[in-house]
């Protein structure tokens, strides 16, 4: 589609939206990112409910981390409104900010510290008194296997080490939403059994948890709803199973989003003309 017809859509999508749902976790109306003038986020629309295990799904570049930031206060929407537990985004971020658990990537913390010391830092930006972060911090790192860790510099982490202290930090707070961007990835299999039980407790106890993968057998274990989102918009959403509509849900998404084709074949892709063939001649 042209940027011309894409922002008519647009804006023939933005005139006809229903106000938020005060009642909702999120509730996102028409939301729009523009990159240099293309839609990356295209008037999206979608509520979150009070209590769900919700995963937005979504090929890559479907603009999934841009809706993502936009809901929790990291990134200026070009136009829309975000609505979080009742309260608008980006009429006042800072509240926004201190109600939602966000999992930074791990370039955006400061890993010259332990990761005790990262967790208690982070629970002492949120006004925690110091015992309290402390208390707190080795709660986590305890959930999260790190206790052994805590005194070595995030630095020195694995990729699946920095993924969880990320997580542990947006979880400090005891935030009642948390928004988590692929929290799986990298993650052993053990420590992952372990964060699904304490997510799933803390949907139980009333939190509301986001999350964006590209694993659709886990979105369809552990979530209670879903969310397909294709070139910035939402395809289909509801519970899982009402998104599955009867099928499994990676071959709705697959029906939904299109893109599977025959895979061309690569004829120099069988080891000819490799550089050990290329000495040999
Ligand atoms: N800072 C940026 N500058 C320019 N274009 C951007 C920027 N960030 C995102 N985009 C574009 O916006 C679109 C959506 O990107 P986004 O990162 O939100 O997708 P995603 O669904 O999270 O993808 P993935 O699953 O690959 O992580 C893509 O086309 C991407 O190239």
């Amino acid at each position: 589609m042209s940027v011309e017809a894409q922002t008519t859509s647009m804006t023939a999508q933005t005139a006809m939206v229903p106000p938020p749902d005060t009642q909702a976790a999120v509730s996102i109306r028409a939301l729009v990112k523009c990159y240099q003038g293309r839609p990356a986020v295209n008037a999206l629309s979608l509520d979150i409910p009070r209590g769900s295990f919700y995963g937005i799904v979504g090929p890559n570049g479907a603009g999934k981390t841009t809706t993502l930031n936009m809901m929790t206060g990291l990134l200026v929407p070009d136009s829309g409104n975000v609505m979080i537990l009742g309260r608008d985004v980006w009429s006042d971020v800072d509240t926004a900010k201190r109600i939602i658990g966000v999992m930074p990537q791990g370039d955006q913390i400061f890993d010259r510290l332990t990761g005790l010391q990262l967790l208690v830092y982070s629970g002492m930006l949120r006004r925690m008194p110091r015992s309290e972060a402390l208390g707190r911090a080795s709660d986590l790192l305890e959930a999260f296997d790190l206790t052994d860790a805590g005194g070595k510099r995030v630095c020195d982490y694995s990729s699946g080490m920095t993924k969880k202290i990320c997580l542990a930090t947006a979880m400090i707070h005891s935030p009642r939403l948390l928004v988590l961007d692929e929290p799986f990835e990298s993650v052993d299999p053990v420590s992952s059994a372990n964060l699904k039980d304490i997510l799933a407790e803390y949907v139980d106890t009333g939190g509301t948890v986001v999350i964006s993968s590209h694993v659709m057998a886990l979105v369809e274990r552990m979530c209670t709803h879903v969310a397909i989102i294709d070139h910035g918009l939402v395809r289909a959403d509801g519970t899982v199973a009402q998104v599955a509509a009867g099928e499994d849900l990676e071959d709705r998404f697959l029906e939904l989003v299109g893109g599977r084709h025959q895979a061309k074949r690569i004829a120099w892709l069988n080891g000819s003309g490799s550089e050990e063939d290329r000495e040999a001649e």
